[in-house]
């Protein structure tokens, strides 16, 4: 089955009792048992509700997962993820990744014993020195939020093999129309479904993927005990998004080219960062494991002041100043004071993130509004 076939049909039946062919919102806390343990596969939602088993099913065909599993929101399933782990243990890290991922890394988990380590990935046998008889994790993002660098899934899936150490990919950016890190050798995929995959800016979602059952049952477990999961009207809404997935990501990837060499020509543009440029350090990687190159892209101005950057990000229009991404209308933002802030200055400045870098989310309007917009703001 090809993408688009499966956006549309994988891991979704018609409904066993009606046929609706649409998964109906199972609105439910708890289902009726003939005896006790004797129920039709449903006992309490926290542990299964049928909308949100649809979307995990539909989750892992489209990752070429065996197993999804759905959680209230992205930080909610990296929690999970990290619950894996144990004091002592050791996750290292890329140097660029999405602020309360960091946050909940440095400010959440370190206090149970967890180390930390945030390493560039750009080389990614560099890695290696990192990796001590502690070190049970790599985390990777990629493209990385909001630098856009391409970290080599593969190289990571190798090295991790060899060290049997677990793999994890943060795929939120790419979503599997671009990516699938599963097929590349990673363990574990990640999303915040609340960007592409639901696709309209309506609902806040999280959702791991894996193929090995062993790990499935350790996150579910986690995942049960915890009890971070979604409602199923969520899930609905997630659902219905995915539908149209493959042809929203290609108009993201059409706009986000446009735009991107439109930034790189401007005069008062100091610097873009976009994997889908030939002098991405990282382009090659980026064309290997990727479709396209997506809609996501940061930019500085030259002079890189951050009072500049503030007054384009005022004056933008139908780029609309506001945390996340992924959504059908375009967005900007301002990483250093909004969804990077919990990251130390120094941290920030040493991974390359200036104070005024601008990021964009390029929606799947008409390119030229865009461009208009971004030429009156910028001037
Ligand atoms: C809200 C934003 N990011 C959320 C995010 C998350 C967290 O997902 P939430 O659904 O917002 O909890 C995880 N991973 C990546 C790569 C992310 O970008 C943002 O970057 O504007």
């Amino acid at each position: 089955m090809k993408f688009g076939t499966k956006t549309i049909h994988a891991g979704v039946e018609p409904d066993p009792t009606t046929g609706a062919i649409m998964t109906p919102i199972y609105q439910t806390s708890t289902y009726v048992q003939r005896s006790p343990g004797d129920h039709k596969g449903y006992e309490y939602s926290r542990t299964h509700n049928p909308t949100r088993t649809a979307l995990q099913n539909a989750l892992a065909a489209l990752e070429n997962g065996n197993h999804g599993l759905c959680f209230a929101s992205g930080m909610a399933a990296t929690d999970c993820i990290i619950k894996m782990l144990k004091p002592g243990d050791e996750v290292i890290a890329t140097n660029d990744l999405y602020g309360g991922t960091y946050r909940i890394f440095t400010k959440v988990f370190q206090n149970y014993g967890i180390k930390f380590q945030f390493v560039p990935m750009g080389d990614i046998s560099s890695i290696e020195q990192y990796v001590t008889e502690n070190t049970k994790m790599v985390w990777v993002e990629t493209p990385t939020n909001p630098l856009l660098n391409i970290i080599d899934i593969k190289g990571a899936a190798e090295i991790c093999k060899r060290r049997n150490l677990l793999l994890v990919v943060d795929n939120t950016f790419s979503t599997p129309y671009l990516q699938t890190p599963l097929d590349l050798g990673a363990d574990i995929v990640m999303h915040s479904l609340t960007k592409y995959m639901a696709g309209h800016s309506d609902v806040v979602m999280g959702a791991i993927v894996v193929k090995d059952q062993e790990l499935a049952d350790q996150l579910a477990f986690l995942q049960n005990a915890c009890g971070g999961t979604p409602g199923p009207q969520d899930c609905f809404l997630v659902l219905r998004g995915i539908k149209t997935l493959h042809i929203r990501m290609q108009r993201h990837c059409e706009n986000g080219k446009a735009v991107a060499e439109y930034l790189r020509q401007h005069p008062k543009v100091e610097k873009v960062f976009w994997p889908g440029f030939e002098s991405h350090p990282n382009h090659q990687i980026a064309q290997e494991q990727m479709r396209d190159f997506g809609g996501m892209i940061s930019f500085v101005l030259k002079g890189d002041k951050q009072e500049d950057a503030i007054q384009v990000l005022e004056k933008l229009k139908y780029f609309a100043l506001a945390e996340s991404l992924g959504g059908v209308e375009s967005l900007c933002g301002h990483p250093a004071t909004m969804t990077h802030a919990s990251i130390p200055q120094v941290e920030r400045l040493k991974g390359g993130l200036s104070d005024s870098l601008i990021r964009l989310s390029v929606g799947i309007e008409d390119v030229e509004d865009l461009i208009a917009d971004l030429e009156q703001a910028i001037g």
